[in-house]
């Protein structure tokens, strides 16, 4: 299949620096396929995607975009002036206007219906990721490329917002291309895995990533507590639960994450 995006050996550095952030990544992403880039602080994730975006310049290195690719993207932070009063409505509508039909029904798509109305600065940090994600939805994206998708959200919020991810992918067949630190939750969601500190350490299913000795070396415990879900979900087969992947997630589906809203971020 051909890549949505494929990228050869790219080198960034840090702006108005000569130090290297990310030395020699090749990556791509087909269509239909759910990718995230996991790593540490500082190791480079958002610098890969704003690189392959086109947002940032590259030090070394190609990066390809299928000709006429629609990407939605949700950048790990979005500005909010709480000062200016602003509907879900009205924000979902910059910078293109959209029909009311069409805010109402990606607004339900995305699990919080009948939001329009209310200001930006009155909704819950899972609201607020929904509200993200339908408008990166909007306009009918190949490529959906979410940075941190679910901070400040608690583990059900979490799990429910990636499943939301898996049944829009399901829904619209586009991409998810996802940087995140939840590596239990979002590696359950994914097709492939990025492990990143300034190169890519390893990469490959969550499964293969999950037993790599560089991940492990990398999250430490954390990586233990993502291979102890692998095991657990080997040694189990759920009569239920065949046709897909998430015997263990008790996520309700509701998005009640309880983190606050980024008012004003840089
Ligand atoms: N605009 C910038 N100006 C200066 N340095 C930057 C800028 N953007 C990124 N960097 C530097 O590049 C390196 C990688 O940053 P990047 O944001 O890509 O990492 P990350 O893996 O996404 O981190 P985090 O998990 O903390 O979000 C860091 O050392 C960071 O300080």
């Amino acid at each position: 299949m051909s890549a949505l995006i494929e990228a050869r050996d790219l080198t960034i550095q840090r702006p108005g620096s000569a130090e290297t952030v990310l030395r020699d990544v090749d990556f791509r992403i087909a269509a239909g396929e759910i990718v995230t880039v996991v790593g540490p602080n500082g190791s480079g994730k958002s610098s890969l995607v704003r690189a392959l975006l086109g947002h940032a310049p590259l030090a070394g290195g190609r990066v390809a975009r299928q000709t006429g690719l629609r990407i939605g993207y949700v950048p790990q932070r979005v500005q909010i002036d709480t000062a200016i009063p602003m509907t879900v409505r009205r924000f979902l509508s910059l910078p293109r206007r959209i029909a009311d039909r069409d805010a109402a029904a990606v607004l339900a798509r995305t699990g919080v219906p009948g939001l329009q109305r209310r200001q930006l600065t009155q909704l819950s940090g899972g609201q607020f990721q929904r509200v993200l994600l339908a408008r990166a939805l909007l306009h009918r994206p190949d490529l959906l490329v979410l940075d941190e998708p679910t901070q400040g959200l608690d583990q059900p919020g979490m799990v429910a917002f990636y499943q939301l991810v898996e049944d829009v992918r399901r829904q619209t067949g586009a991409a998810v291309l996802m940087v995140s630190h939840d590596l239990l939750v979002v590696m359950r969601a994914s097709d492939r895995v990025i492990c990143l500190n300034g190169h890519v350490c390893c990469e490959g299913t969550p499964q293969d990533v999950s037993v790599d000795p560089a991940y492990r070396a990398l999250f430490g415990a954390d990586a233990q507590g993502t291979l102890a879900l692998y095991r657990h979900h080997h040694d189990h087969d759920h009569d239920h639960d065949h046709d897909h992947d998430h015997a263990h997630d008790h996520g309700d589906g509701h998005g009640h994450g309880h983190g606050h809203l980024q008012h004003g971020q840089g």
